[in-house]
């Protein structure tokens, strides 16, 4: 093919499949037809099955197959699986040019004179996506460097339509030479512009059906009504009907095979004279004299082998490859370590007990506060009598307000009614109730500043523990040091705890954040000193509460009962 150091021109077209033959003939027949003085060659993939010779060169070339095929999906072809095999037409270095055309043109001149480009590659506008070029219709000059580099693509799945065309174009981007749409004129059955087909159809060189629907497909019965896209298709039948047609008598059945509509097996057998349209299987059986179903299919006939000699021996058989070998990897050789934390590993820091019984060491006592011994060294007095929200200021100002108000109360009790001392302006009461507060002074009630508060819990807290005392006493049971007994059930005398007699209380975790120890002591040094009288436990915001200070305006949601259960899982 290659003549001397001059290089050839070529058209060329690919097969990857046998259902394109009849495109790849027509286009062949049609270029020909037209009076073509150049060299027609295709790239057939090794699985694809051609018996025919129109094409000068039958090129055999590795398909190349789209690894990634999700974009092919997007445009509803997965049947182009394979179309990156067109890459093979740059590796064709042995042509000096290649017109390359898709099985799916039939060509309406010749048009040699797409080889006298000078350009490195010509495309004509996609139909689709103008700026884009269409892959069908392309003028090449073959070349490693665009051959390496867009074989690299294709092995990546490169390409945004999953096949040739979308690959190509990302290769070539805008440095293409623009053909004229005239080269690849791409109808469809909506076509819409039919006033521009009417004014340019006398200079359409070529037409390219694309889409999944080809002619060959669609059968000639399809396109009925005339218009631009029948009048396009008419010539692609127009070609196939002078070289194919199956009155023609030299139609070789593999091409008739792909055309819908073409291939009639009840054609290859004797049809009973006088029925000129054939066995009717609707109206009646099938003839005596017709061959069996399916008897046109090709068949493949084995034999047994006839040889009676015995089976002989080579004197030698080949040696195994030589070049062929594996190398076990030594033990000593480490995988390659991948993340960074392989090598540089922390140390573990955790640490677990071998022995869970093991004595745990005392955590260090922080803000621990020594709870102040009282003088009388009892237990009791040792312990922390503090409350986590003692030092919370909302509670704090809580009680001082309230303190405030009952001071003040009695002061509007024990003056004159109508304004406080303090100047302050009080509850004042009404004129009913003015007379009802000039009450006499109470019997056996001491003055206000003769009360004292602290002596007087104390007081009451004795005559507590006497009533009890005395109570003890009368059941008459041995009562000891060591131990009482009440109701016959003897109460034993229990010591605190092993180590609480010298307990240490953590200071509570203030809202406040203050750390500093404090001696528990009660607000009132008074009462500190007895230590029988529990503080008051703080009992949630009252009507004093302050203006502004968050607290629960709803209860806790409780656990719901079984009865609202039931309807909430019904
Ligand atoms: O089963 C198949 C499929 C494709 N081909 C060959 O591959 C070409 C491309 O396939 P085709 O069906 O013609 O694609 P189009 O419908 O024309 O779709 C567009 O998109 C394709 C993928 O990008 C490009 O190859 C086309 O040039 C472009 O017109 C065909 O012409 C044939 O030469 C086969 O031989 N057998
Ligand atoms: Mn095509």
């Amino acid at each position: 093919m290659v003549t001397g150091t001059k290089k050839e021109d070529v058209y060329a077209s690919l097969l990857l499949t046998d259902t394109y033959l009849p495109g790849a003939l027509v286009l062949a027949h049609s270029l020909r037809d037209a009076g073509t003085t150049k060299k027609l060659a295709i790239l057939v993939t090794p699985d694809t099955v051609s018996t025919e010779t129109v094409y000068d060169y039958v090129i055999y070339v590795d398909r190349i197959r789209n690894g990634k095929p999700a974009n092919l999906f997007l445009m509803n072809r997965p049947d182009l699986h394979s179309a990156f095999t067109k890459i093979n037409l740059w590796k064709q270095t042995q042509f000096r040019k290649i017109v390359y055309i898709d099985a799916d043109v039939v060509a309406y001149r010749a048009v040699d004179e797409l080889f006298d480009l000078p350009h490195a590659f010509s495309a004509a506008p996609d139909i689709g996506w103008p700026d884009l070029f269409n892959t069908g219709v392309m003028a090449l000059t073959p070349n490693m460097g665009d051959y390496y580099a867009m074989m690299a693509m294709a092995e990546r799945g490169i390409s945004f339509d999953g096949a040739d065309q979308g690959l190509l174009n990302m290769h070539f981007g805008n440095t293409y030479n623009r053909l004229s749409f005239t080269y690849n004129v791409t109808p469809s059955a909506h076509y819409q512009y039919v006033p521009a087909y009417r004014h340019f159809q006398g200079s359409i060189n070529m037409v390219h059906f694309i889409g999944a629907d080809k002619p060959w497909r669609q059968g000639r019965e399809s396109t009925t009504d005339a218009g631009p896209f029948d009048e396009m298709t008419g010539r692609w039948w127009a070609v196939y009907d002078r070289h194919y047609h199956k009155e023609a008598g030299h139609a070789p059945s593999i091409v008739q095979h792909f055309v819908k509509g073409e291939y009639n097996p009840t054609t290859r057998y004797v049809v009973p004279t006088g029925e000129p349209n054939g066995w009717d299987a609707q109206r009646s059986s099938p003839p005596t004299d017709s061959g069996p179903e399916a008897a046109n299919f090709p068949r493949t006939h084995y034999e047994m082998s006839r040889d009676t000699s015995q089976f002989q021996a080579p004197d030698r058989y080949p040696s195994p490859p030589s070049n062929m070998w594996y190398s076990v990897p030594s033990e000593r050789d480490q995988p390659k370590s991948v993340f960074p934390w392989e090598n540089n590993a922390p140390r573990p820091t955790r640490v677990f007990a071998e022995n869970p019984l093991a004595p745990v060491t005392p955590a260090p006592k922080s803000p621990a506060i020594r709870t102040a011994p009282s003088p009388g060294g009892t237990a009791w007095n040792s312990l922390n009598q503090s409350n986590a929200w003692d030092e919370i200021p909302q509670i704090n100002r809580y009680v001082d307000s309230m303190q405030r108000h009952r001071r003040s109360r009695s002061q509007i009790l024990a003056a004159s009614p109508g304004r406080s001392t303090s100047g302050e302006r009080q509850e004042e009461p009404s004129e009913e109730r003015r007379g009802s507060i000039k009450l006499p002074a109470a019997e056996g009630v001491p003055a206000q500043d003769e009360w004292d508060p602290a002596a007087q819990l104390q007081k009451l807290a004795k005559q507590q523990s006497e009533v009890l005392l005395e109570k003890l006493g009368a059941s008459g049971t041995g009562q000891s040091q060591e131990s009482i007994s009440v109701d016959g059930k003897e109460i034993p005398h229990r010591p605190l705890p092993f180590g609480s007699e010298d307990i240490l209380a953590e200071a509570p975790e203030l809202v406040t954040g203050q750390t500093t120890p404090r001696t528990v002591e009660s607000r009132s040094p008074s009462i500190s000193t007895t230590a029988t009288i529990a503080v008051p436990s703080y009992q949630g915001p009252g009507a004093m509460f302050e203006k502004g200070e968050d607290y629960l305006t709803q209860d806790t949601p409780a656990q719901p009962t079984e009865e609202d259960l039931d309807v909430l899982q019904t």
